[in-house]
């Protein structure tokens, strides 16, 4: 109780503080995700009120807790680079040995003369071995403190084969070899079974391949201030409650005040409409309309709660209370040419899915509000991904106006103004067909019940992940997922901290 009470103020705290600021425009400070530049740059402001050696010996310390919580007394080696994961290295050896352990030391690079790392580095007084190779094979855990936040190139062959032969690895920071904002590998990487990150953790540790090599991931405290991230301009969240919030059921609610649902059904392929009308009603939709381009029998035969539409799109539009629609889902080109174009045309919010994915006219997209492809589907219209996918996903809303959910196990949720939720609120569960209509009956739920776009995209995804965990077995099919909407939306009213 105690523990809810507290995190409640401190969410109330934080967004109090954040009205006052424009820099930072979401509420929740534990979820903000920061990059290894912006990481430099916090590290250098709370240089100013408590010395780097300090931060090691702090960062170092969290480490060792962390060890000594979860392993019994083994040999280790620590792995130093020659920057300040390397010094954090250093300490952790130190406390390990005071604590009675067997360790020993491999310095891979010097720490420059004069550097924090070369302090915590004279401050080692056992052992620091040469052969590098035969120690790695014999010591039971190995704790890699390489490079950290500010690995700038491929791993060197040497040292990808030294952490190859490692049995078991504990990354400080992140396993060395991770790009910490892109979460891709730089020529290898351990698979760490523990990693421990301070102050908050990087886009890098989440975004896939990156957050496959974490193992248990931890975050710790190590005395720098929150109020430092308040001169950042932050783009990364992780997607979690708190991130956004979802309007409560009020006593002068009304249908439309719930919100309306408008869905464009197509004329071939019905049950992709049906089941984004079916997550639209149990997401809690006011009500849920799906207008048919042919076949209306088999719509108005679907639910007594769902409303077909027997008049044109033309004429249906008028209706101003009717401000949400998808548009895609079962959908052929030919309909979609026949159809987007007049949602777009008369403002309508449009969330576009499956069938606007057809081809490569990006021109298309635009004046939707959110677009909602899969990799396969992204690649067919906005091409090879260059860079990394945020860089991509980042163009494509720009370049389309839209909020874009790039959907995959590490689905990324990316506004038009550069802001990016990455999501690690998900399962194997929703890989069944139907799962990405689904997603777009929750998110047009939300947007209709006057959520923004982004946080309506962002909440979407969450939830949809939390009815696939509410499944009562692993293999749910679409309609399965549906069923637990309601639940996994009263599931997001709980502000989770992360594990910490
Ligand atoms: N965040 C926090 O709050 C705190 C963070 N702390 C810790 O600091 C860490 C960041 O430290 P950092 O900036 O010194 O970077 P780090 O990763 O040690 O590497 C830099 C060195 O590696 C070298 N180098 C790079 N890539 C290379 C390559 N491929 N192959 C070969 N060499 C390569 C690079 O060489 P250079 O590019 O300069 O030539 C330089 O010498 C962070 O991860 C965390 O553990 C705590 O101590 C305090 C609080
Ligand atoms: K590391």
């Amino acid at each position: 109780m105690c523990r809810v009470l507290f995190l409640f103020l401190q969410c109330s705290i934080n967004f109090m503080f954040y009205k006052g600021h424009n820099i930072v425009k979401n509420q929740n400070t534990d979820l903000v995700l920061l990059t290894p530049l912006q990481m430099q740059i916090v590290d250098k402001a709370a240089a100013k009120t408590i010395p780097v050696k300090q931060l090691m010996e702090n960062a170092g310390w969290a480490v060792t807790q962390e060890i000594l919580k979860r392993y019994k007394p083994c040999s280790v080696l620590i792995l130093c680079g020659p920057g300040n994961n390397g010094g954090d290295g250093y300490v952790v050896a130190r406390l390990l040995a005071k604590a009675g352990w067997p360790v020993c030391v491999g310095a891979i690079g010097k720490p420059k003369a004069g550097s924090d790392a070369e302090y915590a580095a004279r401050q080692w007084c056992g052992k620091t071995v040469e052969n590098l190779e035969a120690y790695v094979e014999k010591a039971s855990l190995v704790v890699d403190a390489i490079f950290g936040a500010g690995l700038t190139s491929n791993l060197d062959c040497r040292i990808a084969d030294l952490l190859r032969k490692a049995k078991r690895v504990i990354a400080v920071d992140i396993p060395s070899g991770i790009d910490g904002e892109t979460g891709q590998i730089k020529g290898y990487a351990p698979y760490a079974e523990l990693t421990v990150s301070f102050f908050r953790a990087k886009p890098g540790h989440y975004l896939l391949p990156g957050r496959e090599h974490m193992g248990v991931l931890v975050i710790k405290d190590i005395s720098i201030l929150t109020n430092t991230i308040f001169t950042i301009d932050i783009k990364y969240w992780l997607n979690e409650p708190g991130l956004w919030e979802i309007p409560r059921a009020e006593i002068e609610d009304y249908k439309y005040r719930r919100g309306a649902v408008s869905i464009i059904g197509g004329s071939q392929m019905t049950g992709a409409a049906r089941l984004s009308a079916h997550a639209a009603l149990n997401m809690g939709a006011g009500l849920v309309h799906i207008l048919p381009l042919g076949n209306n029998e088999i719509y108005s035969n679907f639910s007594a709660c769902l409303i077909v539409d027997n008049d044109p799109l033309e004429d249906v539009i008028q209706d101003k209370r009717r401000k949400v629609w998808v548009c895609g889902p079962g959908l052929s080109i030919k309909e979609v040419r026949r159809t987007l174009p007049i949602l777009i045309a008369a403002g309508k919010k449009v969330i576009a899915d499956a069938g606007v994915f057809q081809t490569d006219q990006i021109d298309m997209l635009k004046g939707t509000s959110i677009i909602t492809p899969h990799m396969g589907e992204f690649k067919r219209v906005f091409g090879e991904i260059i860079e990394d996918k945020v860089s991509a996903a980042r163009q494509a809303a720009v370049k389309t106006g839209a909020v874009v959910v790039l959907k995959g196990a590490d689905t990324l949720i990316v506004a038009p103004d550069g802001r990016v939720a990455i999501n690690q609120h998900a399962s194997a569960r929703l890989a069944t067909a139907g799962s990405g209509d689904t997603l777009t009956g929750i998110i047009a739920t939300l947007l209709a019940s006057g959520m923004p776009e982004w946080e309506s995209a962002c909440a979407a995804v969450w939830m949809h992940g939390e009815a696939g965990y509410l499944c009562d077995h692993s293999w749910p099919n679409a309609e399965m997922l549906a069923n637990n909407l309601g639940k996994a939306r009263d599931n997001a009213k709980i502000i989770k901290k992360i594990d910490n």
